[in-house]
């Protein structure tokens, strides 16, 4: 196939389109803002589903699934958590040509479905904690541009729903599942990010606090929500009357969480390490960490080449890698290199004649280009060396880019400059949500969206005693990291 035409520094969007074409990730589909999920990417999904479930179920979380439709009736119960977002609840509203009685919702998100079965099996406080999680896809009829993984009308997420007897226990979860998130971004996808708490204009509105992870993307300057875990305090126990009888036979209302992960991540992940070859996969997301390749030559009986790789190929396996073999005798190497370059695996393993006699391969990582020959007795434990130091040093390189796209600013000139520089601004805040109103209004030019706090970082710089708000003047109460986003 032909090789990607864009560049990542010169059209992002357009190198984006075809590296999750080309990279075989993506195919294209005639509902606008759907996408198919192809193999590729399905299978990283996979990978993150699989750590973040057996990293749930050891906090005792436990799986179930919820009806995708929601009633009108429930799904409008909790008021503010609804108005703001209802353009983009998508409806049923017939089947076949008849008109159903009431419209029924396609869910957007499983509060409002599974808070009155909540409120139906939490009686006594032996009932909790209660810690429900569901793997679903969700629909949100998007209005701004769709891009794959990163926006689209149909996505897959995890979205996870607990109630406590105690606000202690819910702001422990918090907490915990948010260094999940963080594991999720930094251990598999080698992407850093930032943990924080968002402001009062950006959280989830029907909750008590919103705390995220939040990337960023280089290219465009713009911060992206990575994922969220909410403490909902009481605010849903009130409105759908979910009660308990404490020890005290006192009636009380629980404390409750709920928490999102999605395909996002996927898109991230492409967007930080992605190049003008391709793909670039960290190691362990990677469908296939390592591809062997035989080097035909005149010089030796090609079966016994690839007899021999098939002996490598075992000893990669016996090692826990994810290995592909590819002897296909329609294509030359070099087109092979490209086209596994393009897909993003982070390990090339070439098998000439002369590899043989020396009992050697020849490597190639994807991540730098940096090559090397390796003994192949023992090889299994080089190999997967090699991928520790490639995932290592890939999320190292995101991090130096990141850091170096954060500004720290006092005044609202230093600001605006770093803004338009395509930065991240650490700016000393007040808090105050017309405060954060105000400086949308007035960062929000036509070409570009308005900036707004991404979080205000639980790490949090020392703030000077008198310290002043960079936008209004008033006395900062914390720094907040300012950004445009997606
Ligand atoms: O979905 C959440 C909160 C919460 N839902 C569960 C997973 C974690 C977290 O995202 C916020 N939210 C976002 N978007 C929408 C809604 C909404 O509640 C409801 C209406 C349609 C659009
Ligand atoms: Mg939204």
């Amino acid at each position: 196939q032909l090789g990607i035409s864009a560049k990542k520094d010169e059209n992002f969007s357009s190198w984006y389109s075809q590296v999750v074409t080309h990279g075989e990730m993506i195919e294209y589909y005639d509902v606008s803002g759907c996408y198919i999920l192809r193999p590729w990417s399905y299978a990283m999904w996979e990978i993150i589903k699989d750590f973040f479930d057996t990293e749930i179920k050891k906090l005792g979380v436990k799986n179930a699934y919820f009806p995708l439709f929601v009633s009108e009736k429930a799904l409008i119960k909790e008021k503010d958590h609804v108005e703001g977002f209802a353009p983009e609840v998508a409806w049923v509203t017939r089947s076949g040509n008849s008109d159903l009685e009431e419209p029924i919702a396609v869910r957007p998100t499983s509060e409002t479905v599974m808070y009155p079965i909540y409120s139906k099996w939490i009686r006594s406080h032996r009932d909790l904690p209660l810690k429900l999680n569901q793997w679903c896809n969700v629909v949100r009829w998007e209005f701004k541009d769709p891009t794959p993984f990163i926006r689209s009308r149909e996505f897959l997420w995890q979205e996870g729903h607990t109630a406590f007897a105690t606000k202690e226990e819910a702001d422990e979860e918090v907490l915990a599942i948010l260094d999940l998130y963080r594991r999720v971004y930094e251990d598999i996808l080698a992407v850093p990010v930032i943990k924080g708490i968002k402001s009062e204009v950006e959280k989830f509105a029907g909750g008590l606090y919103t705390t995220t992870v939040e990337a960023y993307i280089p290219n465009t300057g713009r911060g992206i929500q990575g994922a969220t875990s909410h403490c909902l305090g009481q605010n849903f126990a009130k409105m759908f009357e979910i009660y308990f009888e404490n020890d005290n036979r006192e009636r009380k209302m629980v404390w409750q969480n709920s928490w999102g992960l999605t395909t996002r991540t996927i898109g991230v992940m492409v967007m930080v390490h992605g190049d003008d070859k391709g793909l670039v996969l960290p190691p362990r997301v990677a469908p296939v960490q390592v591809v062997i390749i035989h080097i035909p030559s005149k010089d030796i009986d090609t079966k016994v080449l690839i007899e021999a790789c098939k002996e490598t190929a075992k000893q990669l396996r016996d090692a826990g890698l994810r290995i592909e073999e590819d002897y296909r005798d329609n294509y030359s190497p070099g087109w092979k290199f490209s086209d596994w370059e393009m897909k993003g695996v982070p390990l090339r393993v070439e098998v000439g004649p002369k590899d043989i006699a020396s009992k050697q391969v020849k490597v190639v990582r994807r991540d730098n280009g940096g090559k090397d020959f390796i003994a192949t007795d023992n090889i299994g434990a080089s190999v997967a060396n090699i991928l520790e130091d490639i995932q290592k040093s890939m999320l190292e390189k995101a991090r130096e880019a990141r850091d170096a796209c954060i500004v720290k600013v006092t005044s609202w000139d230093e600001f605006i400059a770093a803004l338009n520089n395509k930065k991240m601004v650490l700016a000393p805040w007040c808090d105050e949500k017309e405060v954060e109103e105000s400086v949308k209004e007035r960062t929000k030019t036509d070409q570009h969206g308005a900036a707004k706090t991404l979080c205000m970082p639980f790490d949090q710089p020392e703030l000077p005693q008198g310290s002043v708000c960079f936008s209004s003047g008033k006395p900062a109460k914390k720094w907040a990291l300012w950004g445009r986003s997606y």
